[in-house]
């Protein structure tokens, strides 16, 4: 039998690259498609790379027919909240246009199972938190309305089209991959772990915290911090349940647990061994108190269990990406 082929869009980014290495080692050809706008050609090392924007309908249909490709992961999007706000018609064209031009391409090759990466942002201020996938979803900001509005297509192209899906809320992706094949990098960078990091390093003078009032134990906001390659694992577990014939699904990928922003900041010093300077900051706009994901569907669903989500784990994986040794060289 042949390698199950699969189109891969913004494989050359974070999340993305992290994936197609966990397909190539579950015996998938992963065939990446991006437009490098904020991803790397140098990560894209585990099969075919297409150069092309996922609003060029012909271009993806053309690679689907190429490598014969069974399923679609569909990681291309803009990703940052702020952004959006600023930007919102970058946002609604790459996020919600990039989604209906690869569907369109799925239908035009006769590609019927489509993955797509939604997110926590999808609930906005939550009501109660752990968040279970039944919650209401009413996201706060463009970005978050784009990842809204993509999961509803989805579900209507199921009914008319039979279009099947697994639509995938993930919490906050940390982390690399444990090998060092791969960095945790983004572009820009203006996430947590990695400037807590670079300035554990001295390559920025400070960690800016942004907020010690919200309603939490310490005054600083919770997240669901989960590995990459945890979140690789959960798309590798999702396609196999979807080529097997399993039924459509909407699942939280996030490990149940949160940690403040200060407990982030006590993993860095215990992992690097560095003190990490900060300036404590008024809140960021737009930033819920708290987002801890149920788990318990994934579980049940997929058998999904992060295997490397700990904090240190993913603090001691990503630290080499930004030159800062590790202090437990024989934990790694
Ligand atoms: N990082 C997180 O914590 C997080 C959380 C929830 C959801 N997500 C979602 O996961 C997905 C991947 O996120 P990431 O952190 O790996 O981001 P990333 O920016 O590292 O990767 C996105 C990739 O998509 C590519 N791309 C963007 N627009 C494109 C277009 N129009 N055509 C072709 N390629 C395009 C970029 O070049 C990049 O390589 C995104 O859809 C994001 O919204 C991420
Ligand atoms: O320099 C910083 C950067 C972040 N934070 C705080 O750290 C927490 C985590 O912030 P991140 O920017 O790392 O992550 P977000 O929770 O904002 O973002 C995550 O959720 C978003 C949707 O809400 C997007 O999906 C995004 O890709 C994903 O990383 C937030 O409370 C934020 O205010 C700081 O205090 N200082």
């Amino acid at each position: 039998m042949s390698t199950p082929a699969i189109l891969v869009t913004g494989g050359a980014g974070f999340i993305g690259s992290h994936t197609c290495k966990a397909l190539a080692g579950a015996g998938y050809l992963p065939v990446t498609l991006d437009n490098l706008s904020r991803g790397n050609r140098q990560d894209v090392r585990w099969g075919p790379f297409v150069e092309a924007d996922t609003r060029d309908t012909a271009r993806v249909a053309a690679a689907l027919r190429q490598h014969r490709v069974s399923a679609v992961i569909h990681f291309a999007a803009y990703a940052y909240v702020g952004e959006s706000v600023e930007q919102p018609e970058i946002y609604y064209d790459a996020n919600v246009g990039g989604l209906l031009s690869v569907l369109r391409a799925c239908r035009e090759a006769g590609v019927d199972k489509v993955i797509f990466s939604s997110s926590c942002a999808t609930y906005g201020i939550p009501d109660a938190v752990p968040i279970c996938e039944d919650a209401p979803q009413r996201p706060i900001n463009p970005y978050g309305r784009t990842k809204l509005i993509g999961e509803q297509v989805l579900i209507d192209y199921a009914r008319a089209y039979g279009m099947h899906h697994a639509i995938l809320r993930y919490f906050n992706a940390a982390g690399a991959d444990p090998a060092g094949e791969l960095s945790e990098k983004h572009v820009p960078e203006t996430h947590l772990i990695p400037l807590a990091l670079m300035a554990a390093a001295g390559r920025i003078p400070r960690l800016d915290v942004y907020g010690t009032d919200y309603p939490t134990p310490d005054g600083t906001c919770i997240r669901d911090y989960i590995h990459v390659a945890d979140l690789a694992d959960g798309h590798r577990l999702a396609l196999t349940h979807l080529l097997g014939g399993g039924a459509d699904l909407e699942l939280n990928l996030g490990t149940g647990h949160g940690q403040s922003i200060f407990e982030v900041l006590d993993a860095v010093r215990r992992v690097t061994g560095r003190s990490v300077p900060t300036r404590l900051c008024p809140r960021r706009p737009g930033d819920p108190p708290a987002l801890v994901a149920d788990a318990g569907r994934a579980r049940r669903m997929l058998g999904f269990a992060p295997q490397h989500s700990g904090i240190e784990t993913i603090v001691r994986h990503a630290a080499p990406s930004f030159g800062v040794e590790k202090r437990h060289e024989e934990r790694a």
